[in-house]
C-alpha cells in the first residue's frame, strides 16, 4: 500500500475540514476511490507525463491521479478550506503533488507544468465550457484532456451534423480534437448529487486541424449558430458579403448551421478573414 492509501477516508477528510458543498463554485465531489480510480485510468498511460487537476476538492480524483504512472499533478483549486484539508495528501505524495490556490480560468497550463502535460478534472460545471474553450485553443500544449461535464454539454460536444446538439461548441472542438465520449456517471455518484448525469469525455488533440483562425472560427460559428433555424444567407449576413462567402466555400445558401460540416465552417472561417484583410 502507497501512504496515499493510508489516508482517512474522503468523507472523514470533507467532516474534519467541514467542506460543506459550495453551489457557487460547482462542488459536486467524487467519493468512491473506485470512480475516481476509473477516471484516472480512462485517461491512457500517464508515465512521464505532469497532470492538471483543476479544482481537486477533498483529493478524490487526485489521489487516483497521484496512484498512476503521471510524473507529478498539480492542482489548482479556488476553495482555501480544500487547500489546508490537503496538506495530508501534498505530505503523502512525496514531492508528486503541487497545489496552486486561485481561478483556473486565470491560470497558463504552460506556466505551472512541464511538457508532456494532460489535463484530467472532474470540472466545476460553472466555468467547464469557458476553461475547455481556453485550452482548446492552446491544444497542441497537450497530450490530451480528459474531462467530465453535465451530459447535455457532453452531448454537445460529440454531436455531429444534422443533430439537434450539433452547434458552436460542437464545432470548435471537433475541429481541434478528436472527442471521445468515455462513459457516463450517475448523479449518485456525487455528494451532493447534482441535477443530471455526467460523461466523461477525452479530447486528443488533432495534429493537422483544418486551417482557420481561432477568432475567426468563433466568429463565423457566432453568426450562424446565433439564429440557427435561418438559412446561412440570412443568418450570416452580420459577417458583410455573406452570399460571397457562402458561394467562396462551396456551401449552398440554402443551408442551415446544423447541415455544415467542420470543414465547411474552417473554409468560411479563411473566407472571413481574408475579405476582411
Ligand atoms: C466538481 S468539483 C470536483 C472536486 C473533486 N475533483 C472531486 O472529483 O471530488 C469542482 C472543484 O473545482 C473547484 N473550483 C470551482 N471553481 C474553480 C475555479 N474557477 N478554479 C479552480 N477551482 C475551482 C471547486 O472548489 C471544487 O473543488
Amino acid at each position: 500500500m502507497s501512504r496515499i492509501d493510508d489516508l482517512p477516508p474522503l468523507r472523514e477528510v470533507i467532516a474534519r475540514f467541514d467542506l460543506g458543498a459550495r453551489k457557487a463554485l460547482g462542488q459536486n465531489f467524487l467519493l468512491d476511490l473506485n470512480l475516481t480510480g476509473r477516471i484516472a485510468r480512462s485517461a491512457g498511460d500517464l508515465s512521464g507525463v505532469t497532470v492538471i487537476e483543476i479544482g481537486p476538492g477533498p483529493g478524490g480524483l487526485t489521489r487516483a491521479l497521484l496512484n498512476s504512472d503521471a510524473a507529478a499533478v498539480v492542482a489548482v483549486e479556488r476553495d482555501n478550506r480544500c487547500i489546508v484539508a490537503l496538506a495530508d495528501l501534498v505530505a503523502a505524495a512525496e514531492g508528486r503533488l503541487r497545489l496552486i490556490e486561485g481561478d483556473a480560468l486565470e491560470v497558463d497550463p504552460e506556466a505551472i507544468a512541464p511538457a508532456p502535460r494532460a489535463i484530467v478534472a472532474n470540472l466545476p460545471y460553472n466555468v467547464a465550457t469557458p476553461l475547455l474553450i481556453g485550452w482548446l485553443k492552446r491544444i497542441e500544449q497537450f497530450r490530451s484532456l480528459t474531462l467530465m461535464f453535465q451530459r447535455e454539454v457532453a452531448d454537445r460536444l460529440s454531436a455531429k451534423p444534422g443533430s439537434k446538439a450539433y452547434g458552436r461548441l460542437s464545432v470548435i472542438s471537433q475541429w481541434r480534437a478528436e472527442v471521445r465520449p468515455l462513459f457516463n456517471l450517475p448523479a449518485r455518484a456525487f455528494t451532493p448529487p447534482p441535477k443530471i448525469e455526467s460523461t466523461v469525455v477525452q479530447f486528443i488533440p488533432r495534429q493537422a486541424p483544418e486551417p482557420a483562425e481561432f477568432a475567426a472560427m468563433e466568429a463565423v460559428t457566432a453568426a450562424a449558430f446565433g439564429q440557427r433555424r435561418k438559412m446561412l444567407r440570412a443568418s450570416l449576413k452580420s459577417l458583410g458579403n455573406s452570399e460571397a462567402l457562402i458561394e467562396e466555400c462551396g456551401l449552398i445558401p440554402t443551408q442551415r448551421a446544423e447541415e455544415v460540416p467542420v470543414a465547411g465552417f474552417a473554409a468560411l472561417a479563411r473566407a472571413w478573414r481574408a475579405s476582411r484583410a
